[in-house]
């Protein structure tokens, strides 16, 4: 079962070229509710993994979208996108994202400032639609798993990731737990 043709076939229905196409990218995702019937069995975290990404939908040059499954107590490490604008919606559970300045001159311990924070429960949608720089998102509950929708313009396949211990970002490409997710872009297309 595809959860999410409905929000899919929305999406690609948007104009990508318009500057403003994240808005009504957001507008959808507020449209779009979670369907609490257990759907999301289809994707666990996997055996070793903190948080899992299934990759759901990739329309080249225009946007991707990714499940992201997050253990009890979970986090990514602070990375950016690439300079790819970022929108996410809760499916499970709550979720934070702390927004970070990365100051490669400062002393190592005072490179990254977390600037602000955001908490988002069970169908919040992330608030902007602009924001290029680094963050993290973390599940703070103990003993919830959390589930978010990532959508990102244009498809995020790389980031830098900022090295805990050297505080120097190091690129990571992403990897996705679903190497071929039956139900992508291009199968809607045909
Ligand atoms: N791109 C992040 C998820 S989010 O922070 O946008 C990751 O895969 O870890
Ligand atoms: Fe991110």
């Amino acid at each position: 079962m595809d959860v999410f043709i409905d929000l899919k076939q929305r999406l690609i229905a948007l104009d990508w070229g318009d500057s403003n196409v994240m808005t009504y990218a957001r507008e959808i995702f507020l449209d779009y509710k979670a369907d609490q019937t257990k759907p999301f069995e289809q994707f666990p975290v996997k055996k070793n993994e903190t948080y899992s990404r299934y990759e759901i939908c990739t329309v080249a040059e225009k946007f991707n979208l990714v499940l992201n499954v997050w253990k009890p107590n979970s986090s990514n490490p602070v990375h950016d996108h690439s300079g790819a604008k970022y929108l996410f919606k809760v499916l499970k559970g709550s979720l934070t994202d702390e927004h970070y300045e990365f100051d490669h001159h400062k002393p190592i311990g005072q490179r990254l400032e977390k600037k602000s924070a955001v908490t988002l429960g069970l169908n919040g949608v992330y608030p902007g639609v602009d924001f290029t720089g680094y963050h993290k998102i973390f599940n703070q509950s103990a003993t919830e798993e959390a589930i978010s929708l990532n959508l990102y313009r244009p498809p995020l396949w790389k980031c830098s990731v900022i090295d805990s211990i050297t505080e120097e970002p190091r690129p990571q490409l992403m990897a996705f737990a679903n190497s071929n997710y039956e139900a992508n872009a291009n199968t809607l297309a045909q």
